[in-house]
């Protein structure tokens, strides 16, 4: 039990030397702390034997109480702490930081019992495994651990990134809240917006994104039974890791203009491939490259294990590092030729129909990012103190946070329509009939996360452009959604795409 103390007790506290303070009705003896403070030693003796809760919330995240909880000594008698302080798992009590799914008030016809569950034991999972390694990797910009690379496969979070399928029969998915069999699109967009959670875009692509566009296309397209299970059996428990090789310097969404070769050997057995790709999203440490070349009569996709003549440099971009953004070189490199995805000079319909389920999952995350920059606004604007009122108390303010939640809403509600749709179609039919909506969507939510980046940042001020402290996530939402905007096709590929998709089933009506 925390000691019981009073406030005249705290008030004595009250030098450099001796030194308490009160926090949310909490007493903090910082006396071995002044001289290690971040902020210095004057403001906390400025405030010392008193109570510092506006000017601590004023300046810090709760977080930091949390991580230095050791300091706390006792609670005010006859109060109670006010801030709510999340524990794993927890929702989020503030209005819209949850989709209206997962609120008490609301109901939705989309989620069963079992996609409740998920979400629960994703979200658990997330916040006692991932968090902390995920932030501290974006800061130091190194790679993901082996050890959380295993503790994913054990759970069967790697399997699942790849969406529901066969691959997932017979799994049991985290500590078997749910069957793999009955695993389906909304679990799916369930655990894409729990990774999305972390609040590291560079980690978050680190995290094995480049299997997940991958290993699909491994899976759909490699002829080769043993070597396609082989592969998946290697990547799925964590021991190997892989990455889709197709943009080059030379060309991204124009698939003719690549220049990589892939030349077969006279005996035929072989092709011998050449050239470089670049951002390559995983490269650094992938084992496997599916790689887009060009063939004699067209562009094929090729399996390319690392080995002799494949080099990797690390590209440098405005996220972290940990995402391991690579150049790749193929100098003379030696592949069997039934390491080919689908047909030779087939290979633009295996990117083509990859690409659906990528897109959609970028669509899933970066909803989920700009709900959580509209979580942070406003609960800084109903804690943040200006002209001696709450900031949320300006009409200019609350115009911006209506935007930005409308933006959200709409942005998740056909988010879920689409998901709807996803279930209830073959990987043919939504080859056929999604394909366009999923890039009308993808770029709507890019768009939408450019305005909610934009308002956040100036809701925030300084703070907004600032690594660390109060604003450090509304800064890296503004520094990274144009990572989504970009990658997996751009805004206006998509949106061409989409409407040229819908021209496809224009009868010949007239006005
Ligand atoms: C339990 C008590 C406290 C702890 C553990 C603590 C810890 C920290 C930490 C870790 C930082 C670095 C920035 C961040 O991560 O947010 C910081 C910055 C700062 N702190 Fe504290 N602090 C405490 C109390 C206070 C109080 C009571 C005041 C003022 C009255 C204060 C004033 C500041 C200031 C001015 C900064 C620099 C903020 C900035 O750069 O924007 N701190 N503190």
């Amino acid at each position: 039990m925390p000691a019981s103390l009073t406030r005249a007790e705290t008030a004595k506290h009250n030098t450099e030397e001796d030194l308490w303070v009160i926090i949310d009705h909490k007493v903090y003896d910082l006396t071995d702390f002044v001289d290690a403070h971040p902020g210095g030693s004057v403001v906390l003796a400025q405030v010392a034997g008193q109570d510092a809760t506006d000017a601590f919330y004023n300046l810090h995240r709760h977080e930091v109480l949390q991580q230095y909880s050791d300091f706390c000594i006792g609670t005010v008698e006859g109060e109670k702490p006010e801030v709510v302080d999340p524990q794993p798992g927890d929702l989020s009590q503030v209005p819209y930081a949850e989709p209206l799914w997962l609120r008490n008030q609301f109901k939705s016809p989309f989620y069963s019992d079992s996609h409740r569950k998920m979400q629960k034991a994703a979200r658990i999972f997330v916040e006692e495994h991932m968090i902390k390694e995920a932030q501290t990797k974006e800061k130091d910009g190194t790679y993901i651990s082996q050890e959380l690379i295993d503790k994913m496969a054990e759970q069967n979070v790697l399997a699942m990134r790849l969406g529901p399928g066969k691959h997932l029969h017979g799994r049991k998915i985290l500590g078997g809240v749910v069957d793999g069999k009955e695993f389906d699109y909304f679990h799916d967009m369930i655990l894409c917006q729990e990774l999305a959670r972390m609040n590291s875009r560079g980690f978050q692509d680190g995290n094995m994104a480049g299997m997940t566009i991958s290993l699909t296309a491994v899976r759909q397209w490699l002829k080769n039974e043993s070597l396609k299970d082989r592969v998946t059996q290697e990547v799925l428990s964590g021991k190997k890791k892989m990455s889709l090789a197709i943009t080059e310097a030379f060309a991204g969404s124009d698939v003719a203009g690549l220049r990589t070769t892939a030349e077969v050997t006279p005996d035929g057995k072989h092709y011998i491939i050449n050239g470089t790709k670049k951002w390559i999203t995983n490269g650094m440490f992938s084992d496997y490259f599916v790689t887009g070349c060009k063939t004699k009569k067209g562009f094929s996709v090729i399996l390319v294990p690392r080995g002799e003549g494949v080099e990797t440099k690390l590209i440098k971009t405005s996220y972290s590092t940990a995402a391991a953004t690579t150049y790749i070189e193929f100098n003379n490199v030696k592949v069997p030729r039934d390491h080919l995805l689908g047909e030779e000079d087939k290979g633009f319909i295996v990117i083509m129909s990859n690409f659906n389920h990528e897109r959609w999952m970028m669509a899933a995350m970066v909803c989920r990012w700009s709900r959580t920059a509209v979580e942070e606004c406003l609960k800084w604007s109903h804690q943040r103190m200006v002209f001696g009122k709450p900031l949320i108390s300006q009409p200019v303010i609350r115009q911006k946070l209506a935007k930005m939640i409308s933006l959200v809403e709409a942005n998740q509600a056909w988010l879920e329509q689409v998901t709807y749709q996803m279930n209830h179609m073959s990987y043919a039919d939504q080859g056929t009939h999604l394909s366009g909506p999923i890039g009308l969507l993808k770029q709507y939510s890019t768009r939408c996360a450019h305005e909610i980046a934009d308002e956040a940042t100036n809701i925030f001020g300084g703070r907004g452009i600032t690594q660390s402290g109060m604003g450090k996530v509304v800064e890296m939402f503004h520094r990274t959604y144009k990572f989504d905007a970009i990658l997996g096709g751009t805004e206006e590929i998509l949106a061409d795409l989409g409407v040229r998709q819908a021209m496809k089933f224009m009868p010949k009506a007239r006005l």
